[in-house]
């Protein structure tokens, strides 16, 4: 028996919510933007193979892929469980760059736990999986955050509740719009693109983060688009982290001079996202920064829309 899972790309933070808001991707030339995971049966406890355009970034020691912590991972809760995990062979394909800021270890987090509770007949149900994928998560970045990990699970533009027994819950996303995701081809660590912003903040940009994010949901419930888009704005990271980021201040500026809605980094950066209604100016905005943006052969740009589906198997081998 062969499982194979894909998991998509997200923007985590989505500029207004810090930690708390998250969207899946998926470009609307139909590339798959995101990590697969193929599950086979095996005679050894566990091995695991790479292969892919960004496997050579990986740790070079199995042990140290976070996709080996998922397999340790989900076998404890199996035990929990009174079950035990199969012998198992596991190939990552490691489509997303390493500290791109489109989610990438989430990204292999949420497939290979996705292909493993397939091929355990879904032993674990999704809150168990998603509690999981959020710890592991925070084993890479230093602390739990489900930005990346909810919409790459459950698709959509994920809210993260974090209260009453709820991880997370969607919210509408704008079907319309086109998000140009540029990734320059640098890296950054989003650990230290955390350890870099401030332990306090002033009362002020405490309310402005609460007034915008509230006024975002409110307005994607109510179907607001012209609100939903001017406050999409991000008091709490972009300050401190743009300067990371070559380049940022002019895709921002040729963003506004091109009619987008808005622009932001997409999770720690260094990836920049720029939300638009015309498909043809987001096309035109795409070349600008292939041509202008983007750094070295690593970077990449597409044109995309929320991706619905969230994690899917596919059930072909890799
Ligand atoms: N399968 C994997 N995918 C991505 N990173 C991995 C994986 N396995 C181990 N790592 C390690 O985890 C760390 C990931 O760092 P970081 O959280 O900055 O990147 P990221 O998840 O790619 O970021 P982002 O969410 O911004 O895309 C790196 O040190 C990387 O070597
Ligand atoms: N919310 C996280 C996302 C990291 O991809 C951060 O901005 O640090």
């Amino acid at each position: 028996m062969t499982v194979v899972a894909y998991a998509p790309a997200s923007i985590g933070n989505v500029s207004v919510g810090f930690d708390v808001l998250g969207a899946a991707l998926a470009p609307i030339d139909g590339t798959l933007l995101g990590d697969r995971v193929e599950v086979s049966a095996a005679e050894q406890a566990f091995s695991l193979g790479c292969q892919g355009r960004f496997a050579h970034k990986l740790p070079a020691e199995a042990d140290k892929n976070i996709v080996y912590a998922c397999y340790q991972g989900y076998g404890e809760a199996l035990r929990k469980k009174g079950l035990s995990i199969k012998p198992l062979h596991m190939v990552l394909e490691k489509n997303l760059p390493i500290g791109s800021g489109l989610g990438s270890s989430a990204s292999s987090i949420v497939a290979a736990l996705e292909a493993l509770n397939a091929f355990h007949d879904y032993a674990l149900d999704k809150d168990e999986q998603l509690l999981l994928m959020g710890e592991l998560e925070g084993r890479i970045s230093g602390s739990v955050h489900y930005d990346n990990v909810a919409p790459c699970y459950l698709g959509g533009i994920q809210l993260m509740v974090e209260e009453a027994g709820i991880i997370s819950q969607s919210i509408p996303a704008f079907e319309h719009w086109y998000w140009v995701v540029c990734y320059p081809g640098i890296s950054i660590s989003t650990a230290e693109a955390r350890a870099i912003l401030p332990a306090q903040y002033r009362r002020s940009d405490c309310l402005t983060y609460g007034r915008r994010l509230a006024a975002f949901v409110h307005a994607s419930h109510s179907g607001q688009e012209a609100l939903a888009a001017a406050v999409l704005k991000d008091v709490i990271a972009e300050p401190y982290r743009q300067a990371l980021i070559p380049g940022f201040a002019q895709v921002r500026q040729h963003a506004e001079l091109s009619g987008a809605l808005a622009t932001g980094i997409s999770g720690s950066g260094p990836t920049v996202f720029v939300a638009m209604t015309d498909k043809q100016q987001a096309l035109r905005m795409k070349e600008w920064m292939e041509q202008h943006f983007i750094q070295n052969q690593d970077g990449f740009c597409h044109v995309c829309h929320i991706d619905t589906q969230g994690t899917q198997v596919t059930g072909q081998g890799l």
